[in-house]
């Protein structure tokens, strides 16, 4: 067989990088060239208190001191990728106590601080004592974002009703019989979770409020208000820190059939929401990071609206005001209808042609998401009421993700030092997310915590980019499990233990969150109901799902199980896992007990995935799609998940478990099936038969490069492709 052509989108030696290619620049006081997009943003969407000469001296500030840290410890990450690479090639099988040597010799492990405790202060209660649903959203997407902002308080009857937890969903006129299994599903779980002093919520007849009680009684303190919404009566329940909302409406087809009128119960859902610049975006030029700046500089200012036509009407999406009630004495009082937001900047990697330095070299584009994401929250902090305010507490929170190791997290906060003190804030404003994400981050998780000890406000294990990196990082050790094994490895238990025991340890009860990762199968949502539980349990006091529908879902968790007081359990048990666990490299000794179906059907999964993924990326600029596995599952699909369909293929091709051929072939089958998925997209190009799209190769690329991407990252490849593809389209738009 003839060996498949692939023409590769990284640009050949003397191909000009098509970001580098030469554009009409503003040039600043500060010497930056910036894109004429970006500086009219500058000039004219900054609250008045950051003028355009202050913010670009700051950034002059963070491209002159930040800059040169980021690429050294860019060329650590190589260094040490290196001697692990000739660790594994010289050494043979691993023998954890040589291995654990090896690491503390190279400074991959670094020592353990002695004890750390964190002082983050000025914590708003979303983050500090109120566990539960963590949504993240892409923030280019209005529409989406207001959306998930919005997304607090969801209808827990039509999150029950819509989705599979009773059966495939159902559209067309109300099922009754569905309907009842819903209301049966609530009455017990409101039996379990807010129980009556006598009886049964399925026996009452009617809720009642009299003299400041509530009707039928229920332990002391659950009990706060009610409201009346157009003839509705709702009364207002709190349980594990979580509001509830029990709906009487006679007036609605529900209500009517139910004994005591309960129409719907609403539920505290995202309790907070990431708006994520990084892994579920695609924003490769200025145009694509004003526009998503605007968003997040929208939802600061709490004037973002999006319009769209749904099912014939047109809808005019803005954020929703507060809700007002009156206390057991009459007393009005506000509840919050925002879920708190986060926002995820990018990672240190990346840069961004939207600003070059004075030699005309790309910044990095976490600098200028940090610059701007904390200038456009100062519209927050500025507001002259607490209750309009995102933060109450006057924080901003940035989530940064892919930091390998401590002195990565002294980076980012060094980097928000500059910010506070030339945007004149408070040090200690920006409280940081750290993503538990990269395996020397979670080696060395203590270290990295210290290393934020005044900042950090939450770590999260995201098991997406860990698995990813888990792979690049052992590539030359031997092959990988299976990626539906993987996450039986012991790897991960140590992961996702050592993860909260160390959380712990250093004090976060209370004061911070320790999350979990996503739910990733946005379709299988009584599957999340069954499982995801888990999270609560295991000491999370927040866990990442991907739609407000899956929040709602989940929020019934964190009330059957109080997450605080089951990290103070965790913590009395010390710590469960090993460090030699956690370094456990999840390779197989004898890949030839793979049957030819076994391989076929992996690297089958793999392109599909990645090619369902890249299509849209590259051709759309979608940064996050769902796109349907080979059993038809649809599947949250980011530049992570990508990451370890990249990864498994790289280092099975590399250990030569599978040929170049064997996965072009699979590429090819697979492209079919994508375009047949994709066939009622509009906007969709597709990618069979002439295989030479932009988008094909660049997936073509992801599946047979990813051994020699940094870290094993997707988005040098799906950068270069998008910038191309918008290149393409402005030629033939012209
Ligand atoms: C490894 C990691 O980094 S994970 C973090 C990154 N991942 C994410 O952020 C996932 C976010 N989720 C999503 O982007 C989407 O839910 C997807 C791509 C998975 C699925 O999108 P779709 O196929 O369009 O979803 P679907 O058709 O089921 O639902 C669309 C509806 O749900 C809403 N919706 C779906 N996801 C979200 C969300 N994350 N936030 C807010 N609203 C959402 C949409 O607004 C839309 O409702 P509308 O018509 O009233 O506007
Ligand atoms: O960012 C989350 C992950 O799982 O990766
Ligand atoms: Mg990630």
């Amino acid at each position: 067989m003839s060996k498949p052509k692939i023409v590769p989108v990284l640009p050949q030696t003397d191909e000009p990088n098509p970001t580098k290619i030469p554009n009409e620049r503003m040039t600043t006081p500060a010497g930056l060239q910036v894109a004429p997009v970006f500086d009219a943003f500058v000039k004219s969407d900054l609250p008045s208190s950051v003028t355009p000469v202050a913010f670009y001296s700051c950034l002059e500030d963070l491209v002159n001191t930040i800059e040169p840290k980021i690429q050294d410890a860019l060329k650590t990450r190589s260094a040490l990728q290196a001697q692990i690479d000739e660790f594994h090639r010289k050494t043979g099988p691993i023998e954890p106590s040589k291995y654990i040597t090896f690491l503390q010799s190279i400074n991959y492990l670094v020592p353990v601080p002695e004890s750390v405790t964190i002082s983050t202060s000025g914590v708003d209660e979303e983050i500090a004592t109120i566990p539960g649903p963590q949504l993240v959203v892409p923030v280019n997407n209005a529409r989406f974002a207001l959306n998930a902002a919005n997304a607090r308080w969801g209808s827990l009857y039509s999150c029950l009703y819509g989705t599979d937890v009773f059966g495939p969903p159902v559209k067309g006129p109300y099922d009754a019989s569905r309907g009842e299994k819903v209301t049966c599903w609530v009455r017990k779980w409101l039996d379990d979770v807010l129980p009556l002093d006598e009886g049964s919520h399925a026996e009452v007849t009617s809720y009642e409020c009299e003299g400041g009680e509530m009707r039928p009684k229920m332990k002391e303190g659950k009990f706060l208000g009610t409201r009346e919404v157009n003839g509705a009566k709702h009364f207002l329940l709190e349980n594990n820190g979580l509001k509830i909302e029990i709906v009487i409406d006679k007036t609605t087809e529900v209500g009517k059939a139910d004994t005591a009128g309960v129409s719907d119960v609403l539920l505290e859902s995202a309790i907070s929401t990431i708006l994520d610049f990084e892994d579920s975006v695609a924003a490769v030029d200025a145009e694509d990071k004003v526009e998503a700046y605007k968003n997040w500089r929208g939802l600061m200012v709490g004037d973002l609206e999006a319009r769209f036509s749904k099912g014939g009407k047109e809808v005019v999406r803005t954020l929703n005001a507060n809700k007002t009630f009156l206390g057991p004495q009459n007393e009005p009082f506000e509840v919050r209808s925002r879920s708190l937001l986060l926002v995820r900047n990018v990672g240190h990697l990346m840069t961004t042609p939207t600003v070059l330095d004075k030699e005309g070299r790309e910044i990095g584009e976490g600098l200028l998401d940090a610059i701007t994401s904390v200038a456009l929250a100062k519209f927050d902090l500025e507001k002259d009421s607490k209750l309009n305010k995102n933060s109450p507490e006057n924080s901003i929170y940035i989530v940064k993700p892919k930091m390998h190791g401590p002195e990565e997290v002294k980076i980012a906060c060094d980097t928000f030092d500059i910010i506070e003190r030339h945007l004149n804030l408070p040090p200690n404003t920006v409280k940081l997310g750290i993503m538990d994400e990269e395996r020397r981050t979670s080696a060395n998780l203590n270290a990295c915590i210290a290393a934020a000890s005044s900042r950090v406000a939450f770590v999260n294990t995201g098991f997406l980019d860990r698995t990813g990196d888990e792979i690049h990082t052992s590539m030359e050790a031997g092959p990988f499990v299976r990626k539906k094994n993987m996450k039986a490895q012991p790897w991960i238990a140590a992961y996702e233990n050592r993860n909260v025991d160390i959380g712990l340890a250093c004090g976060f009860t209370g004061k911070a969150q320790i999350g979990k990762g996503m739910w990733a199968m946005p379709d299988l949502l009584g599957k999340m109901l069954e499982e995801k539980i888990g999270h609560p349990q295991a000491g999370a006091n927040c866990a990442w799902v991907p739609s407000p529908t899956a929040a709602t879902l989940h929020a019934t968790h964190y009330h059957r199980v109080d997450a605080l007081k089951r990290q103070g359990e965790i913590a009395t048990g010390g710590s469960r896992s090993t460090l030699e666990q956690l370094l456990t490299v999840p390779i197989i000794e004898d890949p030839s007990a793979w049957t030819a179906e076994d391989k076929r059907d992996e690297i089958e999964n793999s392109a599909q995935g990645i090619l369902g993924y890249a299509v849209r990326w590259v051709d759309q600029g979608i940064g996050c799609s769902k796109v349907p596995d080979i059993n038809n599952v649809g599947l949250m699909e980011d530049r992570a998940t990508c990451r370890i369909s990249s990864q498994l293929l790289a280092n099975w091709l590399h250990h030569k478990v599978v040929t170049e051929e064997e996965v072009i072939a699979a590429m090819k089958k697979m492209a079919e099936v994508v375009d047949k998925q994709n066939a009622n997209d509009q906007n969709y190009t597709p990618l069979a038969p002439s295989f030479d799209g932009i988008a094909w190769r660049a997936a073509c690329d992801l599946a047979l490069k990813g051994r020699t991407q940094p870290s094993g990252y997707t988005e040098p490849i799906l950068h270069l492709a998008r910038l191309e593809k918008k290149k393409e389209q402005r030629a033939e738009s012209k």
